[in-house]
């Protein structure tokens, strides 16, 4: 596997410092000596991010013989460029806004904000280095999985090859992931740009980031280095930012991005790249009606994924796939019967807890019979601005387009008590009930902590607990959570029609005039 000197050390591993040297010893250690194969795996796993990783333990640990084939660094996207680093850097801008806004507290800070960025980048890469033995190799041998290092490719129906080395399987899983889409915009060939794989190597904060692409990782990166100080633009080709979300709760999030400073440059047509400057890049793209052009010291490029197929080798096993990734059957089964995948290369839920949760669907049904089906999952998902935008279930155009009759109840954050004293009241509960029931059927939150709050209507979906349930579960005050019980409360209003308002009257009325006579 190489010494990791400056020449051969992965992007992703740069700078070379302690904190790195500690991931890369857990996750790709350079003295790992692959195992001697066993003659037969029940189950080969290609891929070791978090789909491969869940199935590899798991299934280890129900008694099965598994190889786990990695070719770069265990924990793939969500440990080393993804997830992990993400929230880093997300917390640390949290911490710089809550500085810059401490005077609206009345706490004085003379100094004002002034972000160390090659600090906040040091504690990101130490912490990281800190969750990393979770996903060790070492960990992964101990559960039992012969871990393998180098590329994995398909040879027959019951062969995987790894740099030479052969390994038979009753069955494998491909969990090869996916990585940053390179779209076709002009120029982009002509010009330097970091992706997710790159970008978490900064060491100095760019005066200028121009960002293309406002879906998840561009707007939580946009707003992470405009709190840090850098001049952002981000450049999408739809209207406003995270256009798959409600537009409601888009536009909530887009107001405080807007004061973070991100400059949106929407409906961006014509976008074109060339070389500007003293190495800078320039960005020249047509947003409502205005041609802009703008320089930038470094550009992200966060327009969607594309799955890692290439080498695999598919077609000498007769597993189809299209430019979207591996083709699966409910039960997350290729086209060939022993071979299953999970995760990103598979699914449009690119997502770590929805990797976690097919890899346990695999391992049933790849093992053990099973039946279980991806498409009973309740997936949630939570883009982790300031403040959190998460959602659960239909959208309303989704229940739209599916002839689902719904009813929306909206709860605004100004009408919770905590978000309001917390100086956080820029949010909403919007919830979607069954037009004739309180059963719930998609919500969205914004709020400071919503990626906390779906996981309650997640349970409620899951277990088909209606809004009337909510509103009947206390909720401690004063919370941001109670907002979910308020929404509830809501709908148990709504059943108050005039009619029924007024027997009750009457009722009442009735019980006073006996209490008199
Ligand atoms: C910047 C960013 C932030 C994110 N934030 C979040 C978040 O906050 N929450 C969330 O839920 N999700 C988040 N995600 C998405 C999440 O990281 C992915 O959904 C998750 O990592 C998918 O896991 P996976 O196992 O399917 O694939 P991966 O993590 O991509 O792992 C696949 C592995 O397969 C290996 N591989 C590929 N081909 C081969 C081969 N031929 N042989 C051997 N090995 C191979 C790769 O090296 C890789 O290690 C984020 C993603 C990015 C990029
Ligand atoms: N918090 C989280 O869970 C989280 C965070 C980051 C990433 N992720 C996962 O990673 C996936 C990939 O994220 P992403 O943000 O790269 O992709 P995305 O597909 O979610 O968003 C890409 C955005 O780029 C825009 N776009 C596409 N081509 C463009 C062009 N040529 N010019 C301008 N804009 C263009 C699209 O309209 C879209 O809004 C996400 O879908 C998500 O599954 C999750």
């Amino acid at each position: 596997m190489g010494n990791h000197n400056s020449e051969d050390t992965p992007a992703v591993l740069q700078p070379w410092d302690e904190a790195n040297r500690e991931l890369a010893s857990l996750v790709r250690p350079a003295d790992w000596k692959n195992p001697e194969p066993a003659s037969h795996y029940n189950l080969v796993v290609i891929g070791a991010g978090t789909a491969g990783l869940v199935t590899a333990a798991g299934a280890a640990g129900l008694g099965a013989r598994v190889a786990l084939v990695e070719r770069h660094m265990l924990g793939g996207d969500c440990l080393n460029v993804g997830c992990v680093p993400s929230k880093a850097l997300l917390a640390a801008s949290r911490a710089a806004a809550a500085v810059r806004d401490a005077d609206r507290f009345g706490v004085l800070v003379p100094e004002g904000v002034r972000v160390d960025f090659p600090r906040v980048m040091e504690r990101m890469r130490r912490l990281r280095a800190s969750i990393a033995p979770n996903d060790s190799a070492q960990r992964l041998a101990d559960l039992g999985v012969d871990v393998f290092f180098g590329n994995a490719r398909f040879v027959d129906s019951q062969t995987v090859d790894v740099d030479g080395t052969r390994l038979r399987f009753q069955k494998a899983v491909i969990a090869t992931g996916a990585r940053a889409a390179a779209p076709p915009i002009a120029g982009l060939e002509t010009v330097p740009y970091l992706t997710n794989e790159s970008l978490f190597s900064l060491t100095e904060l760019p005066q200028r980031l121009g960002i293309i692409g406002a879906g998840p990782i561009g707007c939580e990166m946009a707003q992470a280095f405009a709190r840090f100080g850098s001049r952002v633009f981000l450049v999408e080709a739809l209207h406003g930012i995270l256009p798959r979300e409600d537009p409601d709760a888009s536009q909530i999030v887009w107001r405080v991005m807007e004061r973070d400073g991100v400059e949106l440059l929407c409906c961006g047509r014509d976008l074109a790249l060339s070389p500007g400057p003293d190495g800078a890049v320039r960005i020249r793209v047509h947003t409502h009606g205005r041609a802009r052009q703008e320089d930038v010291d470094h550009l992200l490029v966060a327009v969607g994924r594309a799955p890692n197929l290439e080498g695999l080798d598919l077609d000498r096993v007769g597993v189809a796939a299209t430019p979207k990734g591996v083709v699966v059957d409910e039960r997350l089964r290729t086209t060939h019967p022993k071979i299953y995948a999970a995760g990103d290369v598979c699914s449009p839920y690119q997502f770590t807890h929805a990797a976690d949760f097919m890899a346990r669907i695999v391992i049933q049904n790849a093992l053990f019979w099973g039946r279980a089906k991806a498409s009973a999952l309740t997936i949630p998902w939570c883009t982790y601005t300031d403040p959190e935008i998460a959602h659960v279930g239909l959208y309303e155009k989704e229940a739209r387009k599916q002839g689902v009759e719904i009813r929306t109840f909206d709860l605004p954050l100004s009408q919770v008590d905590r978000a309001v004293l917390e100086g956080r009241s820029e949010g909403m509960v919007r919830v979607h009930t069954r037009k004739e029931s309180d059963r719930i059927v998609g919500a969205t939150v914004v709020a400071p902590n919503a990626g906390d709050m779906i996981g309650e209507l997640s349970l409620a979906i899951t277990h088909q607990i209606g809004l009337k349930g909510l509103a009947a579960a206390i909720h401690p005050y004063p919370t941001v959570g109670e907002g979910l019980r308020k929404a509830g409360d809501l709908y148990n209003r709504s059943r108050l029609t005039p009619r029924t308002k007024k027997m009750l009257a009457k009722l009442m009325a009735w019980r006073l005039r006996l209490f008199n006579t």
